[in-house]
């Protein structure tokens, strides 16, 4: 009998370090140590915090994981049973999703972020969040100003124009392009991308089926799993507030992370950060949009609402029941960007063409993943597209050029 409560096929081998030559090993014995080096150069923690960072940084590549100490967090008794099957274990050896979620908890642990004191609360990767919004900022006037445009339309047309649902989904999915765990705010504005010439870069394209459902479920709500404060979080926004101004549904909630990982994935108080700091620009569409923002906010049509489960190292299917239950009202779960579809994967082995509905078998409601690639999972793929994108682009996989847009019903 076929448990509705986890994919329908047999599980393969999560990804782990010890993958030689792979983008997992890379990210595990380089990146990951990059990013605590880059938590020590752009904050001011004391030297014993630095310290214990760089040891942090140093042990990756070949040291074991090390205890977590009861740091007050609401989530320390849950990771203390996540750890217990890995306890003893090198970084390398463990699942990589395990590996990644444990390595940014433990970066709040050793800046105190939970603990009562000076430093609790302080977010270790402020100064790149706030960088990237700054970076972007002419993008984000250019999607604002279009977005005002297609909601008097559809305000004079009496009804919302499906194209501006696809273009508006087009560019949910190129914003998780921004992604500042891969590619550091300082380096590079990449807000700037040409929504037609980036069709051809789709590996799946269900944006239709996925207008259709939006324009025909009038009402209702939807549910975003957040990823990437920044450029992503705008382009976010900008959908959420077509739905509701163009009364395509009457309530949108957004999943976000209830403490800083993954470098920019963003929290409550990002939210309410970028829209403070776009209100208090000059440009009369932006201002108008974080003015729509925050009257949907304060009438309860959008709810920002945040889980321990979107920051552990669990897969999608193992989400708590009570949180499973509030998106199974949902008329669709839209599931932004690369770790959000890891762990819709369980960030396993699938061969990239098996079907992704008999892996995402298990969610209550339809779902779209909306993601750039950046990992080496992947599943609903056309053998054919594998082969031609493997041709065309070798790192076709990890470097966020390539994109899909799934629907699962
Ligand atoms: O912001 P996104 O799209 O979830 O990307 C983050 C992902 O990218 C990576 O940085 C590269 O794989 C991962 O660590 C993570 O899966």
């Amino acid at each position: 009998m076929v448990n509705p409560h986890i994919p329908k096929l047999p599980l393969p081998a999560p990804l782990v370090g010890t993958e030689v030559g792979s983008f997992t090993e890379f990210t595990v014995t380089q990146r990951m140590p990059a990013i605590a080096r880059r938590v020590i150069a752009e904050n001011k923690f004391p030297s014993q915090i630095n310290q214990s960072l760089e040891k942090l940084a140093a042990e990756l590549p070949t040291g074991y994981l090390p205890t977590l100490a009861d740091d007050t967090g609401a989530d320390f008794t849950a990771w203390e049973q996540y750890l217990e099957p890995y306890k003893g274990q090198r970084w390398v050896d463990v699942p990589w999703f395990f590996a990644e979620t444990y390595f940014y908890r433990l970066i709040l642990d050793i800046t105190n972020y939970f603990r009562p004191g000076e430093l609790q609360g302080i977010d270790p990767f402020e100064l790149q969040k706030a960088q990237g919004l700054e970076a972007s900022l002419d993008s984000i006037i250019s999607l604002c100003s279009q977005v005002d445009k297609w909601l008097d339309e559809s305000k004079k047309a009496g009804k919302s124009n499906q194209a501006s649902v696809i273009a508006l989904l087009y560019f949910a999915l190129w914003g998780n392009r921004v992604d500042l765990s891969l590619w550091s705010a300082f380096e590079d504005d990449r807000s700037r991308f040409d929504i037609q010439n980036q069709l051809t870069h789709i590996l799946v394209d269900d944006a239709f089926s996925v207008s259709e459902l939006l324009t025909s479920a009038k009402g209702g709500s939807i549910d975003f799993v957040i990823d990437n404060a920044g450029f992503e979080l705008i382009c976010d926004l900008c959908f959420v507030d077509f739905l509701l101004g163009s009364g395509l549904v009457n309530e949108v909630y957004l999943h976000l992370k209830p403490h800083p990982t993954f470098v920019s994935d963003a929290m409550i108080k990002d939210v309410h950060y970028t829209i403070n700091f776009l209100a208090a620009g000059s440009h009369p569409k932006v201002k108008s949009f974080t003015e729509r923002l925050q009257a949907n906010i304060a009438s309860g049509k959008l709810v920002l609402t945040e889980d321990y489960f979107w920051t552990s190292p669990l897969a999608f299917w193992e989400i708590p029941s009570a949180l499973k239950g509030e998106l199974a009202k949902s008329s669709l779960i839209v599931v932004k960007g690369d770790a959000n579809y890891r762990r819709l994967l369980g960030d396993r082995h699938w061969d990239y063409t098996t079907n992704i509905a008999d892996i995402v078998s298990y969610l209550p409601a339809p779902m779209v993943a909306l993601r750039t690639l950046k990992s080496e999972v992947a599943a609903g793929l056309k053998a054919k597209n594998v082969a031609e994108v493997a041709k065309s682009d070798p790192d076709w996989l990890t470097g966020g050029q390539w994109g899909v847009l799934q629907l699962v019903v």
